[in-house]
């Protein structure tokens, strides 16, 4: 899983939230026909945010009907008693934030024992350095640029700096996702500041043709993406 997030950089990830949950299966359809190698499940207790989402049951249903790989974003209060039901829900990566699990260190290497990716996300007011004595037991950083709950809001360019700054201290092993009003307005800052991985719920969903979408987000990453960060 690592071997393929790390080859398809720049890694655009369709956020689920904005999908038409009233025809998934044409959704899955149309995200698999535009190549998008990694889908983004935004799961939320109504308790960690103030908006309730998803499950494990959904996920696990459209698991079945694709074999692109599922990151879960899991916005919630007690991510470690779920853990074992997102895992079983076919789940290649599992995202949880700082700010639920402070000493997340136990819970990302559970995640890591079940060769699953290890993600931490951090919100926007939380500082680089509250992350930084775990990195080496994370997959992946999740940046959020927007505060968590809801899609559609706007990009906050204030997050750039906490990119970077995980870019230069943590080198190229570490997969940095950034996640909130990503669009093709906003993508290359992105990437500059070193990220790989681009969430992109508005920016996709909004689109009629979801390839036409991803390769023009692709095409203002990809440029800034090191020659020796893809395909390593
Ligand atoms: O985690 C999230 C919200 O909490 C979503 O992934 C994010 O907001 C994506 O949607 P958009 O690209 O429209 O901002
Ligand atoms: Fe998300």
């Amino acid at each position: 899983m690592l071997q393929h997030l790390r080859q398809h950089r720049p890694v655009i990830a369709p956020s689920m939230l904005k999908c038409d949950f009233g025809n998934l299966q044409a959704e899955v359809d149309r995200i698999d026909a535009a190549n998008l190698p990694l889908y983004h499940w935004d799961v939320m207790d109504g308790h960690f945010v103030p908006n309730l989402s998803y499950g494990a049951m959904l996920i696990a249903a459209t698991r079945k009907r694709t074999s692109t790989p599922f990151d879960v974003h899991l916005m919630i209060s007690d991510p470690a008693a779920y853990v074992d039901e997102y895992v079983k829900a076919g789940c290649e990566a599992i995202t949880f934030h700082l700010e639920a699990v402070p000493e997340p260190r136990e819970l990302l290497q559970a995640i890591r024992k079940q060769d699953v990716v290890a993600g931490l996300a951090i919100n926007p007011n939380t500082p680089f350095e509250a992350a930084e004595p775990f990195l080496q037991d994370c997959d992946l950083l999740l940046v959020m640029s927007v505060n968590p709950g809801f899609g559609g809001q706007a990009f906050m360019p204030e997050v750039l700096p906490k990119i970077q700054q995980a870019r230069k201290i943590a080198g190229d092993e570490l997969l940095i996702s950034v996640d909130g009003g990503v669009a093709a307005e906003t993508i290359s800052d992105c990437a500059v500041a070193g990220a790989d991985i681009f969430v992109a719920g508005s920016s996709i969903f909004d689109h009629d043709d979801y390839g036409i979408a991803g390769a023009r987000l692709v095409s203002q990453a990809g440029s800034h993406v090191s020659a020796t960060a893809k395909g390593s």
